[in-house]
């Protein structure tokens, strides 16, 4: 695989190599950004050359990337910065650290005074915004350090870097471009359609979005965050002791700063404080909407940087933390066709198995065939892999400078992989023409059925539906509610177990519409429209009697979906017919009124976990239902629009969210109380 070798370097070819091999890799990064390398393998590299040049300082090359800004390789244009901008020094954990904290103390001669600054290390590409008379004028990259490109076409397309200040001042501002990873996939979906190269990953589109925004006819949206500011034209404007006084200031001027996210300045005493801070930083990175790799601290007051002084290539006063790579290059070795509950087909990427912050990756969503298809992806590429937010991960496009002789199509089915069916392939994604109802993916079918979100039957595991599907007993859902104890006693092996099942499946006979209604697994619905349309409907016949138009009308069901759920709804009329015969409910409960319920008007987000009186609402589906039912709306994140937060055990970012802003904040025990009636 492209990791760079781990033993130290022992000749000068070896040294030699490993500099070419540097090179070439900065020179990929810093253009157009497709490096042989990943970045631990990068970093291992350049700690190898570093190793071998402090040993044998004879044969050091000129060109050698180490202690050089950029690598000495990043595009470097003809703007002469201001001052130089430099990279940053790396650790990798709290000992190293802790030995950046002895080195700034020994050039302080004493411990720091004003504290430590710490802030999100953002993945993008570092720019100098200079602003004249209130006016955005020109923007630079950073280089070498020294002189960098003039990037000014760029202004106008960066969220955050208004084009003029709240005050007509002059000032230069650095920070870091990025695409969010919003912004990244809409810039991924615009390459798409005019046909350009996808990016491999947001950092790299960052660059090559700056850059090429000189020659493109349409116009990709970036996000700076500022975390400096220097004099510019010698006005000097800055006033305050603190990196802290005078990032406020930047954020006065109406420049976005990193206060605008949670993962914002904060500044510590100690320099443990500051190691906590890392540590929190690296759980929120999941639920930031942009990619950071590292976390950055540095002594917050001036005279206290100016003492510590600069080395070529970073500062003295400033520290890179470095948090485990969230991408990682490896090869596509396969695709596999797997068909969901409702029939869908999706395509998964079979990896060759790498490790990516702390676990190992061997599969990658491929979302659906057009993905494939724009991608322009084929087996055996070098693909980038990252986790986003969400825990499955993804790969976005191959590195097509790596692709070797080897790579070949990745062939697309033209029957169900399951069951040998037609396809229906007239949606983005696919599905078995046999996927519903019955044939395919009929046992996963039932096990959503009986889950507990749905028809709460727990006892019937995979095991036992498989059984039970296997020896003819269950075709449909609605054949659950026919089978009799003799039946369930051998498929259970067990009278006791038989006799729960009975109970269980009793029970959910009970079960309002909604549930039911989500147990046939109708295409395009899952637990919030079966909600909608049991809400909306109030009865299984109504929703029968409806015709497409009618189930547009639904809230929430989007409108072009409604003549396919339509469609599915009338072939399940068999089904449905049975399940009625059998005794299930077909109507919805009309509870309290949504006009007249305890939390009618309320927007209710939930966080942690329920304990005492609502500890039988673990799951937050249930949480959900119960908000709905006492006539409020659930919501999944805190905004200005919440009302209540329901804060139960180990309350985080959503807690303190809250309080910020002054919404009303009840643990389980008030909240229950508020909803009494409905606690069932
Ligand atoms: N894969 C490859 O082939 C390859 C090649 C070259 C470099 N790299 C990677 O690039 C990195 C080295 O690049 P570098 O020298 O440009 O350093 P860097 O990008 O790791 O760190 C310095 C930069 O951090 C940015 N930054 C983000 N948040 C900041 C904040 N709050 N305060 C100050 N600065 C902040 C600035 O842009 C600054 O220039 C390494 O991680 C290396 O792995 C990889
Ligand atoms: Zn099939």
């Amino acid at each position: 695989m492209t990791t760079a070798p781990t033993a130290p370097l022992t000749s000068t070819d070896d040294y030699n190599a490993a500099v070419e091999a540097a090179l070439s890799a900065n020179a990929a990064y810093y253009t157009d950004g497709t490096s042989a390398l990943d970045d631990p393998s990068y970093d291992a590299l350049i700690r190898q050359l570093q190793d071998y040049e402090d040993h044998h300082p004879e044969h050091i090359r000129s060109d050698s990337p180490v202690g050089k800004v950029g690598g000495g390789a990043a595009p470097t244009g003809d703007v002469a910065h201001t001052v130089p901008m430099l990279s940053l020094d790396n650790v990798f954990d709290a000992e190293g650290l802790t030995k950046w904290g002895a080195s700034l103390a020994r050039r302080l001669t004493g411990p720091v005074h004003g504290g430590y600054a710490v802030e999100p290390k953002l993945d993008g590409a570092a720019i100098a915004a200079r602003y004249r008379n209130g006016r955005l004028v020109q923007l630079v990259g950073r280089g070498d350090g020294i002189h960098g490109e003039d990037l000014s076409h760029a202004i106008g397309s960066i969220v955050g870097l208004p084009e003029r200040l709240s005050v007509d001042t002059t000032v230069e501002v650095r920070g870091e471009a990025l695409l969010t990873r919003a912004q990244f996939e809409a810039a991924n979906e615009q390459r798409r359609e005019h046909g350009s190269k996808v990016f491999s990953n947001a950092r790299n589109g960052t660059a090559g979005t700056l850059r090429g925004a000189k020659s493109r006819d349409y116009t990709i949206e970036t996000t700076f965050f500022a975390y400096g500011a220097v004099t510019f034209d010698g006005v000097d404007i800055l006033r305050g002791e603190t990196h802290e006084a005078v990032m406020a200031q930047v954020d006065a001027l109406g420049i976005q700063t990193t206060a605008a996210t949670e993962a914002g300045l904060r500044v510590y005493e100690t320099l443990a404080e500051a190691h906590s801070r890392v540590e929190e930083i690296n759980a929120l990175r999941a639920e930031l909407p942009f990619g950071i790799d590292g976390v950055v601290i540095k002594a917050n007051r001036f005279d206290e940087q100016q003492t510590a002084g600069f080395a070529t290539r970073h500062p003295h006063w400033a520290i890179a933390y470095k948090l485990p790579a969230s991408e990682a290059q490896t090869k596509l070795i396969g695709v596999e066709w797997n068909v969901g509950r409702t029939g869908v087909i999706a395509p998964r990427a079979v990896l060759e198995p790498v490790e990516v912050d702390g676990s190992t990756v061997r599969y990658a969503t491929l979302h659906n065939p057009s993905f494939i298809a724009q991608s322009g992806m084929m087996l055996n590429d070098i693909v980038m892999v990252w986790k986003a937010g969400d825990v499955i991960p993804r790969i976005e496009a191959p590195v097509v400078n790596l692709r070797g002789a080897d790579a070949t199509p990745i062939i697309l089915p033209d029957t169900c992989p399951k069951c040998g069916g037609d396809i229906d392939k007239s949606g983005k994604r696919w599905e078995c023409a046999n996927g519903t109802g019955g044939g395919c993916g009929l046992l996963a079918a039932l096990t959503y059925a009986v889950s507990r979100d749905q028809l709460d039957i727990d006892g019937l595991g995979v095991t036992f539906l498989e059984a039970l599907v296997e020896n003819g007993a269950v075709s449909d859902v609605a054949d659950l509610f026919t089978l009799t104890r003799e039946q369930l006693v051998a498929a259970a092996r067990s009278v006791k177990r038989a006799d729960t099942l009975l109970e269980q499946i009793a029970a959910a006979k009970e079960k309002p519409l909604n549930r039911v209604f989500c147990a046939l697994g109708i295409v395009r619905t899952g637990r919030t429209l079966s909600r909608e349309i049991a809400r909306h409907f109030r009865t299984m016949d109504a929703i029968r009697a409806a015709d497409v138009d009618a189930l547009a009308a639904v809230p929430k069901l989007p409108a072009a979906n409604a003549p396919k759920i339509a469609a599915h709804i009338a072939a399940m009329g068999e089904v449905i017919d049975k399940l009625a015969a059998a005794g299930v409910n077909m109507r919805e409960p009309v509870t309290e009124d949504a006009a007249t319920g305890p939390l009618t008007g309320q927007i209710v987000v939930v966080t942690g976990g329920m304990r005492e009186a609502l500890a039988k609402f673990t799951n937050r589906n249930a949480m959900r239902e119960l908000i709905e039912n006492a006539g409020g709306t659930s919501s999944g994140s805190v905004s200005k629009k919440t009302t209540i937060l329901v804060a139960g055990a180990n309350a985080g970012s959503k807690l303190a969210k809250a309080n910020e802003l002054g919404i009303t904040v009840l643990n389980e025990e008030q909240f229950a109380e508020r909803v009494a009636d409905y606690l069932g």
